[in-house]
């Protein structure tokens, strides 16, 4: 299906989450948050840990400058304080161990429970938008929001903001702890501070950009191999294995590329960080050490202090090091909020009409009807037919007549621009679209099977079914005899391709999926055009038993498969040109006898 250059580009801002606002921006993360909201009390708990483990941690090395300035340098041997200060120090390492490991745990559970909640909010939303969005967006970068973007928020949760908290609160600790031991040493190390912020300042925004241009690469590219995988047998026909591995290539090349630059960067801000803690130990050892030998200090505040400088920039490091985790979630987040955001175009009505399934007769009415896919294109143009409970409609026209269309407009897939479509009387827009389904049975020319066994294919996974239910409309069909044939029978299990079964063997599940709901429409669009002459004339039965008792509209290029309906349609253009029964169309020696004689191969002069 052609997409739209304009739906394209709205498909790559999706992807690539450039051109954010600031007020988007925080309304993404509003929007994440507020699924933290739930697991408020969890988060206190997280804190709390936090808080107990950080403090075990730096109590040790006060611990042992106590154990220097009091006892060591001093000459007091008073052993059984040295013995007592071991024994706090073991204590608080295990409380540390302790909260560390419940902290961790904890917060591993809530991030994994917040983005489980995300990704089946964005599935069951996904599957709730019309038609006209999957055909602006790429089906490959839809896989990427659900997987790696959802997975991406999972780091926010377990990486970026442990980090947030945990060194943040770590930091503020080692401030205090330094000015208490030494307010002139640490105001020197404070001086260190403000280069930092610099330098993260700097990167910020190149930080960003890198990481855009990775994930826009990557979104590509695995849109690609999606889309290849679901066109490997045409690929194969037409021997196109080696331009598509070349466009694969040259996409890989560009995401390795874009990857190595994020890698660069990233080490590069690191290594900064870590000349930058080199120096300034140096710098506080050159100071501390003669404020040692002017008595200005004792050793002990001296090592010490050595050892929270160190500690120092370990949470500074690893706050730098979840920044490009934070860029990603960034653009993650703003990705899904988008995707969150777009509303279904096409909605039920506030008071429907009340429909009883049962009593469905199946007359269609399209009113003057109008549509287009875009506002500047219009396919179906002043079309108006009207269709009698229990009629037999073949509809032809050469490829791009507007067809299909007219069965999409039937499913309330898209809606009418302008007139209306109506069934028994009632506006499809009054009708809510899940009683709308129940009444038409849609058969494609590729049937979509489900991965399950071929019970749950029929019946859909409707457990009100029975598997009898399913092997009686089977046997209606004529499809036993090809099951029976199956090692499993009726639970052989099918993938989403329906490997293993015929086109033919497909298309009649796909009918007896007919028998079992008793929708009152039956719209079959190109349903034997995959099948060979033999197939076709299995699929041909199971129509002429499926189609009794219903309104059946039967879309064809063969014209053979129409020739029996009550009535055929000519469309040229999105407008109908004639109408009528097989022989009265012949008769009119117009538009319809062309196409017939060109489907015969005597191609007259214009047809087509
Ligand atoms: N999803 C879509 N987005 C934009 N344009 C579309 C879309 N689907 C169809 N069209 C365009 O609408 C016109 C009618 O298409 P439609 O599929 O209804 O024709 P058709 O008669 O069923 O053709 P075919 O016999 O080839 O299936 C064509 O010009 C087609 O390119």
């Amino acid at each position: 299906m052609p997409k739209d250059n304009k739906a394209i580009k709205q498909d790559e801002e999706i992807s690539s989450g450039y051109h954010v606002s600031k007020e988007n921006r925080r309304a993404a993360l509003r929007f994440t948050l507020g699924y933290a909201k739930p697991h408020r009390s969890k988060f206190i708990a997280i804190f709390f840990c936090t808080l107990l483990a950080i403090a075990a941690d730096l109590l040790q090395p006060y611990l042992v400058k106590i154990a220097i300035d009091n006892n060591l340098l001093t000459g007091n041997n008073d052993f059984s304080f040295l013995l007592i200060l071991g024994g706090i120090y073991l204590l608080l390492a295990l409380t540390s161990f302790g909260f560390t490991y419940l902290q961790n745990n904890l917060l591993q559970f809530t991030g994994q429970s917040i983005v489980a909640r995300i990704r089946k909010d964005l599935f069951g939303h996904i599957t709730k938008l019309n038609m006209s969005f999957f055909d602006r967006f790429h089906s490959g970068s839809l896989v990427t929001h659900v997987s790696s973007d959802t997975e991406t928020l999972n780091q926010f949760f377990n990486q970026v903001f442990l980090s947030l908290i945990r060194d943040g609160m770590t930091l503020i600790f080692i401030i205090i702890l330094m000015f208490h031991l030494d307010p002139v040493l640490a105001g020197y190390s404070m001086i260190i501070l403000p280069i930092i912020a610099c330098i993260a300042i700097g990167f910020r925004s190149y930080m960003r950009r890198t990481y855009q241009i990775t994930r826009t690469r990557l979104s590509r590219l695995v849109a690609f191999v999606a889309e290849n995988l679901a066109g490997m047998n045409l690929t194969q026909a037409f021997h196109q294995e080696k331009e598509q591995e070349n466009q694969f290539m040259e996409r890989n090349q560009s995401y390795f590329k874009a990857n190595l630059r994020e890698v660069r960067t990233n080490v590069f801000f690191n290594r900064s960080f870590d000349v930058l803690s080199n120096l300034s130990v140096a710098f506080l050892a050159y100071i501390g050490g003669m404020a040692v030998f002017n008595h200005s200090i004792e050793f002990g505040v001296l090592y010490a202090f050595i050892t929270y400088i160190r500690q120092f920039f370990q949470p500074i490091n690893n706050i730098s090091q979840q920044w490009s985790t934070l860029q990603s979630t960034t653009v993650s987040m703003d990705r899904l909020y988008k995707l969150f955001t777009i509303e279904p175009e096409i909605k039920d009505d506030k008071s429907p009409a009340q429909i009883d399934l049962s009593a469905v007769k199946g007359r269609i009415d399209y009113n003057h009807i109008q549509f287009g896919y875009s506002d500047d294109n219009t396919v179906i143009s002043d079309l108006d037919l009207h269709i009698e409970p229990g009629e037999m409609i073949g509809i032809v026209g050469t490829t791009g007549a507007g067809k299909s269309s007219l069965m999409s407009l039937l499913c309330r897939f898209y809606d009418v621009r302008e007139g209306s479509i109506q069934i028994d009387g009632s506006d499809i827009r009054s009708i809510p679209q899940r009683t709308l389904h129940r009444m038409i049975g849609l058969v494609q020319q590729e049937p979509y099977l489900y991965s399950g066994t071929i019970i749950d294919n029929v019946r859909l996974f409707d457990e009100s079914i029975t598997p009898e239910q399913v092997v009686d409309a089977c046997t209606f069909v004529g499809a036993d005899a090809l099951i029976a044939r199956l090692k499993d029978g009726y639970n052989t299990m099918l993938s989403e391709r329906g490997s293993g079964l015929s086109a033919g063997e497909r298309q009649l599940i796909s009918f007896a999926r007919i028998v079992v709901f008793q929708p009152k429409i039956l719209v079959l669009d190109e349903a034997t055009a995959n099948l060979d002459s033999q197939t076709e004339q299995l699929v041909q039965s199971a129509l002429q038993v499926v189609s009794e008792g219903r309104t059946t509209l039967v879309i064809a290029h063969r014209l053979s498969t129409i020739m029996q309906s009550d009535r055929i349609i000519v469309m040229k253009q999105g407008q109908i040109v004639e109408a009528g029964s097989h022989q009265h169309l012949l008769d009119l020696h117009g538009y319809y006898e062309q196409l017939y004689r060109y489907s015969q191969g005597k191609h007259i002069q214009g047809a087509v």
